[in-house]
């Protein structure tokens, strides 16, 4: 699916930044305009692959915001998003809407200007445009604190509602023992944008042979219509160079070992990579039986991919999803030295972590009302003892 794909707030466009790197070393051909929007001047600064004229400041003309982002404040977020609706527009020209299949929106939903933001962006386009609006967000870890938990639950449900699928990604379950929250990031972004990349750009001709069970795009927005949110399964396997070697002396080796390529090793290693990515942790944890419906892309070299080992591990997913609703194709890559299995598990509705973040969320609703009512009896009691009223702070 062509998208035209928009990096809100810091985490959005940092992310935004390394899918276009990752599409260009891949040779993927899936965006048709990357664009960074951010109230930080700073953090759209050290973008490295967005060009300079797909990146957008936004409350800029803002006292409170000025180029230095809205400090965690969804609401701020929200506000300047709808106050520079020029500088919005502005960006969205720089999509060529004509020959895109959808948008593509993700944001951080921990702080303030992706959290806020970002569901205003999808709704505005919704009432442009025709085409889809599917976001990408990601939850913040447990460790970032209430305000963030609290957040990314506000965040959730406007973003869920603005848009026609909602991908999540857990900070939480995918921090590393030995990372710190922020440290963990580039890792985690490249674990992202190589799900989000090779699912949506399955389909796409980028110069590889069609083969015989080739995806077609029209799959994946069928699958992606359900609306709610989603998460991503994916798996990989090294090939051996017999497999992956491309050019002249692969193609003599290709019809020579078709036999044992399409044969049983080759249907067990697919049907068997595509379980172990659904039993491997989902870009969001979730209970895979929850699934409305879903789609399997197996991505490779052509000579690696076997009919009936899609077929296999399509049906084992049904039985899994007990749903009927499971689409399967693959996504030739020719010379690609992996073999890859990526699952769209979309509109889950068994998320633990979604329900984990609105717990934490009305804590710290609680605990912020507590200090609030602290403060207003703390503020009474010195007007009180003194009969006077404070200074302003
Ligand atoms: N996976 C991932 N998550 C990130 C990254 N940077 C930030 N985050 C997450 O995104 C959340 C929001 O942070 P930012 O994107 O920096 O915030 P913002 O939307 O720019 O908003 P303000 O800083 O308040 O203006 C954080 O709470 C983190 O959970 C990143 O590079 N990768």
């Amino acid at each position: 699916m062509k998208l035209g794909v928009i990096g809100y707030g810091n985490a959005g466009g940092k992310i935004a930044d390394r899918l276009l790197q990752f599409e260009e070393q891949t040779h993927r051909n899936l965006t048709r305009a990357v664009i960074a929007i951010n109230s930080a001047k700073v953090d759209l600064e050290r973008l490295e692959h967005i060009p300079r004229e797909n990146r957008f400041l936004v409350g800029q003309t803002d006292e409170r915001v000025k180029g230095h982002g809205v400090g965690g404040d969804p609401d701020l977020g929200a506000e300047i998003t709808r106050q520079d609706q020029y500088e919005i527009d502005r960006a969205l020209d720089r999509v060529p809407v004509y020959d895109i299949g959808g948008f593509l929106i993700i944001a951080g939903l921990g702080g303030g200007t992706g959290s806020g933001g970002a569901p205003e962006l999808a709704e505005h386009i919704r009432e442009t445009y025709e085409e889809p609006v599917y976001g990408l967000g990601i939850l913040p870890a447990e460790e970032e604190g209430g305000r963030a938990a609290l957040n990314a639950a506000r965040s959730l449900q406007a973003f869920t509602q603005a848009t026609d699928n909602l991908v999540l990604f857990d900070n939480h379950a995918w921090r590393g023992s030995e990372d710190s929250v922020v440290g963990g990031f580039d890792r985690t972004n490249t674990e992202i944008v190589k799900r989000v990349v090779t699912l949506l750009s399955a389909g796409e001709i980028d110069g590889s042979r069609i083969s015989e069970n080739a995806m077609d795009s029209g799959d994946i927005r069928r699958t992606m219509a359900t609306g709610g949110v989603s998460t991503i399964a994916y798996a990989e396997t090294a090939l051996g160079t017999e497999e992956r070697d491309a050019g002249l002396l692969g193609r003599f080796r290709e019809q020579n070992s078709r036999a044992t390529a399409n044969g049983a090793d080759a249907g067990t290693r697919v049907s068997g990579l595509i379980r172990q990515a659904v039993q491997s942790r989902l870009t969001c944890p979730a209970a895979v039986d929850s699934a409305e419906r879903s789609l399997i892309v197996v991505s490779g070299p052509p000579e690696a991919f076997s009919r009936k080992g899609l077929e296999k591990g399509r049906q084992w997913l049904e039985r899994e999803t007990d749903s009927a609703e499971v689409l399967a194709g693959d996504d030739p890559r020719d010379g690609a030295r992996t073999l890859s299995a990526v699952v769209l598990l979309s509109n889950v509705t068994d998320v633990p972590r979604v329900k984990q973040l609105q717990q934490q969320a009305i804590m710290a609703q609680r605990s912020i009302k507590e200090r609030e009512t602290t403060r207003a009896d703390e503020i009474q009691a010195l007007i009180t003892d003194d009969g006077n009223e404070l200074e302003p702070l």
